[in-house]
């Protein structure tokens, strides 16, 4: 299969990174590879580029993608979670700009087997990383039923959470869960007729929360996220895509956190606490236009925002 992904605020992102020719960038995500291949194309025959992804067919197919760059990218397979750790590997303390551009790329969506989406009948995995030891299967028929409910409530915003998670566990008892189509059908069980009927598809929120703790991408991003800003050299500049509200709320209240200046209480007449602010929020968050939206859908719930280094 093709590696197909658009990506998704192009403009607005490399315009974010403020890029110059010769600076250092990092994309956390490379996916398909067109942010990296775009950074660049912007930043001269002495830019570099730095570019994680944990899944081995987007390093694969963005490596081949990206060949014509030579020495000037260099790619790492590997969770964003250690994007400190891999820097100062290859040696750098500080860099001029980062990008994230979160969540699953098309290419990973459309591949059945990988098992991300409600569209296809296939086996449940949901694995952005095929070497991590947990895959949705092993989630859903292992799980105790609270914690399937807590997940599928908290990262999936589901209100019939503890419906779908009380079939989910009937249903083991029975058979183990092996596919996408089986969730789907429990899940179709779960939400009344009137409930599902218009909005998205009812398996929505349920495969979002899934995947959510499959990879275990909120915590992973918020770590990263603060690595990232201890990596900028002054006046560079980090840039994330987010694809939902529980990303993005952690966006806006890490990098709202680190632009802060004095946290002491009111009452006090002089500052105690001495925090300086880290980074200087740049705009509000970007969504994309209805251009973008119309040719892209997946673009719709994308939401970019961006900080500096101070
Ligand atoms: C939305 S796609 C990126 C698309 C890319 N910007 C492009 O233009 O083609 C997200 C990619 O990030 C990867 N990814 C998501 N979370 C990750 C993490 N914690 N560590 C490393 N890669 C991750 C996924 O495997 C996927 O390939």
């Amino acid at each position: 299969m093709e590696f197909r992904h658009k990506s998704v605020l192009l403009e607005e992102c490399m315009a974010a990174l403020n890029l110059r020719p010769g600076g250092v960038y990092v994309d956390c995500t490379l996916g398909g590879g067109g942010h990296s291949q775009e950074i660049l194309l912007r930043t001269g025959p002495d830019g570099k580029l730095v570019a994680f992804d944990q899944d081995p067919a987007a390093i694969r197919a963005a490596g081949e993608r990206l060949k014509e760059f030579g020495e000037r990218v260099t790619l790492v397979q590997s969770n964003f979670v250690k994007l400190e750790e891999k820097l100062q590997e290859l040696g750098y303390t500080g860099v001029d700009g980062i990008l994230f551009d979160l969540g699953v790329s098309s290419y990973q969506l459309d591949t059945p087997e990988r098992g991300f989406s409600y569209q296809h009948d296939a086996v449940l995995d949901m694995r952005m990383d095929p070497t991590q030891p947990i895959s949705a299967r092993d989630l859903l028929n292992e799980w105790p039923e609270v914690e399937i409910a807590r997940i599928i409530r908290e990262y999936g915003e589901e209100r019939w959470a503890n419906k779908i998670a009380a079939l989910i566990v009937r249903e083991r008892t029975n058979r183990p869960l092996e596919t996408t189509g089986q969730l789907v059908e429990l899940i179709k069980r779960a939400i009344p007729v009137k409930a599902r009927t218009g909005g998205p598809h009812p398996a929505k929120r349920t495969f979002q929360a899934l995947r959510i703790a499959v990879n275990n991408e909120l915590e992973n991003f918020r770590s990263a996220l603060l690595q990232a800003v201890r990596m900028l050299k002054s006046g560079g500049r980090v840039a994330v895509i987010t694809f939902h509200s529980l990303e993005d709320r952690i966006a806006k209240q890490t990098l709202a956190e680190l632009a802060r200046t004095c946290v002491c209480p009111p009452e006090l007449p002089v500052c105690v606490c001495g925090k300086q602010p880290e980074v200087k929020l740049i705009g509000k968050a970007i969504e994309p236009s209805a251009e973008e939206v119309a040719e892209n859908p997946r673009a719709r719930s994308a939401r970019l925002r961006v900080a500096e280094k101070i």
